[in-house]
């Protein structure tokens, strides 16, 4: 393994650190007996990967409380591999969805996911190529059933989202289009992080994929109604094009952002959608090993909360922000708590088809 400094983006120059330099190789005027270097470098080696999963730690807890939090429920080896998984996410999704790759534009967002598609080789190869990947290298040691596809396909969707790129939409005429651009950016998440949540017994990875993924896809149309005015303040609109037809909305409308009666039956419509993934998600809980469990209802409520706070809000997704508080995400705890008790006592894969 041959290290280089660690930086933020991936192929960017910026925000090198160089206390995060790796050198696991000893000094030449060492002179010790070669099984003590031996030791000494292991000894380096698995503080390195100590210090890169608290980083990862670190990262995903200035990212997202609300996994953060979520992960607090997991063994160390569950957690920690999440943790490398979380950041190598938030890493892509930087590459295109941050100041800095607005400020250096759309050609080099593509490069750079270029080059970040040939380390996710690499660390698949057993090499990575900073601390951080190190982190998910060793996750992907621990858990030999995480699969590479699911890393691609990410970047793929990341591509979606870079102008001028071949795989670019601008707009998605279809919820079947939109479909492909969810289960990329998030539906992926879903199926990377599977293999370390685990099953419970009786229950296969490949039973629990179909609501691993829904879980993914109710995430991201749930940011996508959140934020459709932040969206169109950058020229993009996520929601179906046909969807927007049928209920009388154009797309000036949007860009304008006036909400209508045509509007709020448009994000009624969507809302319901996003309310069809949750409920498929729901009947993978019992799926999950026990440990994996409250940490997912308690995501799917959160998230899902955001739904009822866009309809709170008057359906004003342009002016006001729908969250969840730090206050009424611990409140939803015992209520996650219950819904597994309620999954455990049904047939996985039976939906109920209320709403909680
Ligand atoms: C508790 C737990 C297991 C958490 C997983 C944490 C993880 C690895 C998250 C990665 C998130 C990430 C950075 C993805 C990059 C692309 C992206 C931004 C996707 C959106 C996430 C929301 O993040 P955020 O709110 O920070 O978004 P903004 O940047 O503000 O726009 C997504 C919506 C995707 C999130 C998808 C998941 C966490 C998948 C959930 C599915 C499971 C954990 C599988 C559960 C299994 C069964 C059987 C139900």
């Amino acid at each position: 393994w041959t290290p280089v400094q660690e930086s933020w983006s991936c192929g960017a120059s910026v925000r090198r650190r160089p206390s995060f330099r790796l050198s696991i190789a000893s000094s030449p005027d060492e002179q010790i007996a070669p099984q003590q270097d031996e030791r000494r470098r292991s000894l380096r080696y698995e503080k390195e990967l100590r210090d890169a999963y608290r980083r990862c730690g670190e990262i995903t807890k200035i990212f997202s409380k609300t996994f953060y939090f979520g992960t607090t429920f997991f063994s160390e080896a569950k957690k920690t591999a999440v943790w490398a998984i979380y950041v190598w996410c938030r890493r892509t999704d930087d590459i295109v969805d941050s100041p800095l790759a607005t400020m250096l534009g759309a050609e080099r967002m593509a490069e750079d996911l270029e080059k970040w598609e040939a380390r996710l080789d690499k660390i698949w190869q057993g090499e990575p190529t900073d601390s951080l990947d190190l982190a998910l290298a060793d996750a992907k040691r621990r858990y030999p059933e995480l699969n590479i596809v699911p890393y691609k396909d990410m970047i793929k969707g990341m591509l979606m989202d870079t102008p001028g790129h071949e795989f670019y939409q601008s707009r998605y005429n279809t919820w079947e289009d939109l479909e492909v651009y969810c289960y990329r950016v998030a539906g992926t998440v879903g199926l990377m992080t599977l293999p370390v949540l685990g099953t419970s017994n009786g229950y296969t990875l490949e039973e629990a994929r179909e609501p691993a993924l829904a879980l993914g896809i109710a995430f991201q149309i749930t940011n996508i109604l959140r934020d459709v005015g932040e969206d169109a303040l950058r020229g993009r609109i996520y929601l179906p094009l046909d969807d927007l037809h049928k209920f009388g909305v154009s797309e000036q409308q949007i860009f304008d952002g006036i909400v209508d009666q045509n509007y709020v039956n448009l994000l009624n419509y969507e809302i319901e959608r996003a309310k069809h993934y949750y409920e498929k998600a729901r009947t993978g809980i019992p799926m999950l090993a026990p440990e994996a469990r409250l940490a997912v209802a308690s995501s799917l409520r959160v998230y899902k909360a955001i739904l009822d706070k866009i309809v709170e809000n008057e359906y004003d997704n342009f002016r006001k922000r729908a969250y969840v508080s730090k206050i009424d995400k611990f409140l939803m705890l015992p209520a996650a708590y219950l819904d597994i008790l309620a999954e455990s006592d049904r047939p996985a894969g039976e939906s109920r088809h209320e709403h909680y």
